[in-house]
């Protein structure tokens, strides 16, 4: 399922009347029947109090339709025009007389003061916010203000025509306020601002309506657009397991990480990776950690590093022979110390193309060896959080967050790897330029010991000969889904990496 941005809408939008035939006020009013229909599959109380506030543009134009259509089927709807009547034009106004000649009523904020809507507002029980869509830009004006202000103030539920008004279609930024909606029903596609930095705060429950405009057109025409990450995906991308298999079937893996701090950082990834299919996983830890390591996780492999400090010393990574893994994943628990890099330096050098994951402190000693990731045979994988990324790229965690669709990848492009930029939603970006966002994410996620789940995960996934682009698909969707399912069970508190990695096969076993 693809994503767009305002352009992406209104070029198929365009596409759609000019090329296909299909007139605007035809989309306009099979958008407004979308409206109805979410209204009638939930409330059914006639005498529920409606009040729909509509802009000048074509989301107005929507709201016109819907209301039309609500008064029809017999609900309590009020219509209020919130920008003066003259300024409407094309379809909406089309609308606004098709509306008009049914002698249907309503109000404008011409002809109300500010505290007669105050208190529509406060009597209804739907809000249906038709004031802006994916055409708004910039600081929200009057007199949508003072509006947006009120409705997020009152306790009615609130239902968004395509977008909430005041969120940034492409973005997802909100500069100020932007009605926070309860549910958010859009068309043709899921706009990028949903996933994106303010967006996920906004916009309540969502669903797609068809409007008509062939979704079809998207895949031809937008190549270049994100796809979100649908369990359908996650489904036909997980590695198959044929019945007739044996351990090596699913791949043998290693984790290299640990220090005296963090002992507990690789055996969450081995455990994510035993719990999601691989076939071995070997641990390759201080020695100091071993002990505590194996009573925790008998059924991995272990290689005892020597020690140096409370740290592994790089030199001894030089004794792992590396082309028994099918891939590796370096940097959970490592910590950081003087010379870490090094440890980077022997592992490119001593690897022939196997994928390498590097996450965590990894990713701190990476900024220096960037090189040797551009000329190394195999696919690097980076699985940052926005600080780590800002590290990365000396800059600063907002410019991160506010560019990350960019960001990401821009960083895959120049350095040919792999990025997953984690985050509430988190972005896969792969060097050939394909760009799936995740659209489940969870606040229990933002806990020490949930990244190094997510890269075992992706580690199981490629042992099992899934592409680096299908484990990260994977691997980012069933983590967020895990962390849902188990908040949901335990509450948002109480979510442990290893409830993360127990929810897992809960998620797999609910896979179809
Ligand atoms: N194919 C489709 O997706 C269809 C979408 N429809 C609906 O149309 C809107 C997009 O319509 P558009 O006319 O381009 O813009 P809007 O109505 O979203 O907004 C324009 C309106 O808003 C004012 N405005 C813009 N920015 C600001 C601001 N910062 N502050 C205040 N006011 C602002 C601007 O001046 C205009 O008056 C889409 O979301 C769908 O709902 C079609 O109905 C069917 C096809
Ligand atoms: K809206």
């Amino acid at each position: 399922m693809y994503i767009g941005g305002r352009q992406d809408l209104a070029a198929l939008d365009q596409f759609t009347i000019e090329q296909v035939g299909l007139p605007g006020a035809v989309l306009m009013e099979n958008a407004g029947s979308a409206i109805v229909s979410a209204v009638l599959s939930s409330y059914h109380d006639l005498d529920a109090r409606i009040l729909v506030l509509a802009g000048n543009g074509n989301n107005g134009g929507d709201g016109f339709v819907a209301t039309r259509k609500l008064c029809d089927h017999g609900y309590n709807v009020e219509l209020c025009l919130l920008p003066k009547e003259e300024t409407l034009k094309g379809d909406a106004l089309t609308h606004f007389l098709v509306y008009k000649n049914r002698g249907l009523p309503y109000s404008t904020m011409a002809t109300m003061d500010k505290d007669k809507l105050q208190s529509k507002i406060n009597c209804a029980t739907i809000i249906i916010d038709a004031m802006i869509g994916s055409g708004m830009q910039g600081i929200i004006k009057d007199p949508f203000r003072s509006v947006i202000e009120m409705v997020n103030e009152s306790t009615a539920y609130v239902l968004a025509v395509d977008i909430p008004s005041g969120l940034e279609a492409d973005t997802g930024l909100v500069t100020e306020l932007a009605i926070k909606a309860d549910r958010t029903v859009t068309f043709v596609m899921p706009k990028k601002g949903f996933f994106l930095q303010d967006g996920p705060m906004y916009i309540g429950e969502w669903e797609i309506a068809d409007i008509s405009v062939p979704y079809q057109l998207a895949e031809k025409s937008t190549q270049s657009l994100p796809r979100l990450i649908t369990n359908g995906d996650v489904y036909a991308q997980l590695p198959k397991r044929p019945s007739n298999s044996h351990k090596g079937t699913f791949g043998h893996g290693i984790v290299i990480g640990g220090s005296s701090s963090y002992v507990e950082a690789p055996i969450y990834s081995a455990k994510a990776a035993f719990h999601s299919g691989i076939g071995l996983v070997t641990l390759a830890v201080p020695e100091e950690n071993y002990t505590i390591s194996a009573s925790q996780l008998p059924e991995a492999l272990y290689i005892k590093l020597s020690n140096k400090e409370d740290h592994i010393s790089p030199a001894s990574l030089s004794d792992i022979s590396f082309s028994t893994y099918k891939a590796i994943a370096i940097g959970p628990g490592l910590s950081r110390f003087k010379h870490g890099g090094k440890i980077l330096e022997i592992l490119f050098s001593k690897c022939q193309d196997q994928p390498i994951i590097i996450d965590a402190d990894g990713l701190f000693y990476l900024k220096d060896y960037l090189h040797l990731v551009k000329e190394y045979k195999g696919p690097v994988i980076i699985t940052p959080h926005p600080g780590e990324m800002a590290a990365l790229l000396e800059c600063s965690v907002e410019e991160i967050e506010s560019n990350r669709l960019e960001v990401a990848k821009q960083f895959a492009k120049e350095h040919g790897v792999y990025v997953l930029l984690k985050g509430h939603r988190s972005i896969v970006e792969v060097p050939d330029g394909n760009t799936w966002v995740n659209p489940h994410g969870h606040d229990a996620l933002a806990r020490g010991g949930s990244g190094d789940v997510l890269t075992g995960l992706i580690l199981s996934f490629i042992c099992q000969h899934a592409s680096p682009e299908q484990a990260l698909v994977c691997a980012t969707f069933l983590h967020a889904r895990a962390a849902e399912v188990k908040a949901k069970k335990l509450s948002h508190y109480s979510v442990t990496p290893n409830a993360i990695i127990e929810g897992i096969p809960e998620i797999l076993n609910d896979m179809r």
